[in-house]
């Protein structure tokens, strides 16, 4: 029988917690859909009772994304599982990971409970999960500042009340993988049940968070959580395609298999990396820029007698530089169905027809069209980070310059209606914001974060803007690929105010 570690993928969860970001559910979709592709088994979709907007990701989730077991986070009580719950009502597969802290500075400081009445809410509420689902994670929260022995009772108590898999993070990035190894092996040895699942899950505030998973895996964790390029509460978490790389590169050391498609790594972190706006470093393991270039004449030298001198895996092999066929404005329908295909990209004919328009339209300003550019027309026109139909945009000019105060005119189509309206404002960007807001009325919205990002190198390369608009009690964010900055800031504008204008007129209605 093969030893096969389980991938619980936190990128929706704990990733979201990165200070800055906030996904939208589209948002949060497409990235669940890019997991499932990935291969992840379990996929951590968010902690329902946070807000409105967690409980309807995860719903979302739960109904639409299939293959990985949806998991969502409640803390020991009763409304946060009862909302779990519901969340995960619609899913094939789910699982509630309910937690509490076991360490003496958090049960004391924070809980305020003492350790006698942790024990008990976890006995009660493990039992409570269960009548909802047969699938319950229990996570030990700050394990690693934990008394050992307190951890072994909280275990087994855990079990007891029907737990399946027992998870012990090193929630503030504390350990080091000499003491983590000891600890999950002292536990495996003490909590010994072979029907139950030991897990770790690791931050980085020392830069440990891999090896500390690793070490986990090597005493016996036979689930391993992890996010897409890292991200997660303050220096994040471990991350994802490290691990699985570790595993795959290393099989000689760990022995373990796993589930993931890795030739779909670098599209995830990609995508992740596109929609939280956090950027991935040139050095980052696996994913940065610099992951496969060689730079200095020794080693390209050794390159070009043989690839092994200087690579332990391939670019390919994660998903860089598979293209095979080049895209531009002389392709065709075949070529691209046939890339997109080869991405796991699926459109209809009519699908394709728009997406190469978009392709043609790139191709006058830059001469090949580069998966990531292709990916991100896909996510636009098919994908989960899709346009609202509700209105649409019809015109949209701006003007700017060293002697004139930047000035845009905008035209919006609300159902029958054509708004039209003009503004101006101290630049461009936000001249076009004024003219969106005028002409869909909306009197009291503040544009409070503006981001632009190139998506792929180049000058006529694809940018990615996002906007966040504050206004009626609400956030909301906009976002849009294009090589002209200027169209997808009117994009990713109209977006955003466009839902907050549905909102406003539902809420009047
Ligand atoms: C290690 C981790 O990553 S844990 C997950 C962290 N994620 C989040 O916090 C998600 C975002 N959080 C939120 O939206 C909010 O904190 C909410 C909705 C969950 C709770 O909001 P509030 O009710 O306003 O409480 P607040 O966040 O201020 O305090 C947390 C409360 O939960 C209690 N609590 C914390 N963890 C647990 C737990 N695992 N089980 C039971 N109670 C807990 C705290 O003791 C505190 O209780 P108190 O109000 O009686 O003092
Ligand atoms: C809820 C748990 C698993 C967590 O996120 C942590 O301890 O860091």
């Amino acid at each position: 029988m093969t030893d096969t570690v389980r991938i619980f993928d936190t990128t929706l969860r704990d990733g979201e917690q990165s200070p800055g970001v906030a996904l939208s559910t589209q948002e949060k979709l497409a990235i669940a859909e890019q997991l499932a592709r990935l291969g992840v088994d379990y996929l951590e979709a968010g902690f329902p009772q946070a807000s409105p907007g967690d409980f309807e990701a995860v719903s979302r989730i739960a109904e639409n994304i299939k293959g990985p077991t949806i998991t969502a986070l409640a803390r020991c009580n009763r409304q946060d599982i009862e909302q779990a719950a519901r969340a995960l009502e619609k899913a094939d597969k789910a699982r509630i990971h309910v937690f509490i802290a076991t360490s003496p500075i958090h049960m004391q400081a924070k809980l305020r409970m003492t350790p006698e009445q942790v024990l008990e809410r976890i006995d009660q509420m493990v039992r409570v999960a269960r009548m909802y689902v047969d699938d319950v994670e229990f996570s030990c929260e700050d394990a690693t500042r934990s008394q050992v022995e307190f951890l072994v009772q909280a275990g087994r108590l855990a079990v007891d009340a029907g737990a399946t898999t027992l998870n012990f993070p090193d929630t503030v990035g504390y350990t080091t993988p000499r003491e983590y190894f000891q600890l999950i092996t002292h536990l495996r040895k003490a909590i010994a049940d072979p029907r139950i699942t030991l897990s770790v899950h690791c931050h980085d505030d020392l830069g440990l968070a891999v090896a500390n998973s690793l070490s986990g895996i090597e005493a016996g964790c036979r689930q391993v959580e992890v996010a897409i390029n890292g991200i997660g509460e303050r220096a994040g978490n471990a991350s994802l395609e490290e691990v699985v790389m570790t595993l795959t590169a290393r099989q000689d050391q760990y022995h373990v298999q796993h589930h993931i498609k890795t030739q779909e790594i670098y599209r995830a972190s990609q995508l992740v990396s596109q929609l939280t706006g956090m950027p991935v470093q040139p050095n980052k393991a696996i994913v940065g820029k610099n992951a496969f270039r060689h730079e200095s004449g020794i080693h390209q030298d050794g390159m070009l007698k043989d690839r092994s001198t200087y690579e332990i895996l391939t670019p390919e092999a994660v998903g860089w530089g598979m293209t095979k066929l080049v895209l531009g404005k002389h392709s065709g329908r075949h070529a691209l169905r046939q890339r997109l295909e080869e991405l796991g990209l699926h459109a209809t004919p009519s699908q394709i027809d728009q997406i190469q328009q978009r392709v043609k339209t790139l191709g006058e300003l830059k001469s090949d069209i580069n998966d990531q550019d292709l990916e991100a027309i896909w996510q636009e026109e098919v994908g989960q980070v899709r346009r609202s139909r509700n209105t649409e945009l019809v015109h949209w000019q701006v003007s700017t310059g060293s002697h004139n105060r930047p000035v845009a005119y905008v035209s919006v189509r609300v159902g029958q209606e054509i708004r039209e309206d003009s503004g101006s404002g101290d630049g461009p960007v936000h001249a076009l914001f004024q003219a969106f807001a005028r002409a869909l009325s909306l009197d009291h919205v503040q544009l409070t974060s503006y981001h632009l990002a190139p998506i792929s190198p180049g000058e006529a390369g694809l940018a990615s803007v996002r906007v966040e608009i504050h206004g009626y009690d609400c956030e909301t964010r906009g976002q849009a690929a294009d090589s002209d900055v200027m169209k997808a800031t009117a994009v990713a504008l109209h977006e955003a105010l466009a839902y907050l204008f549905e909102r406003v007129q539902n809420v009047v209605a």
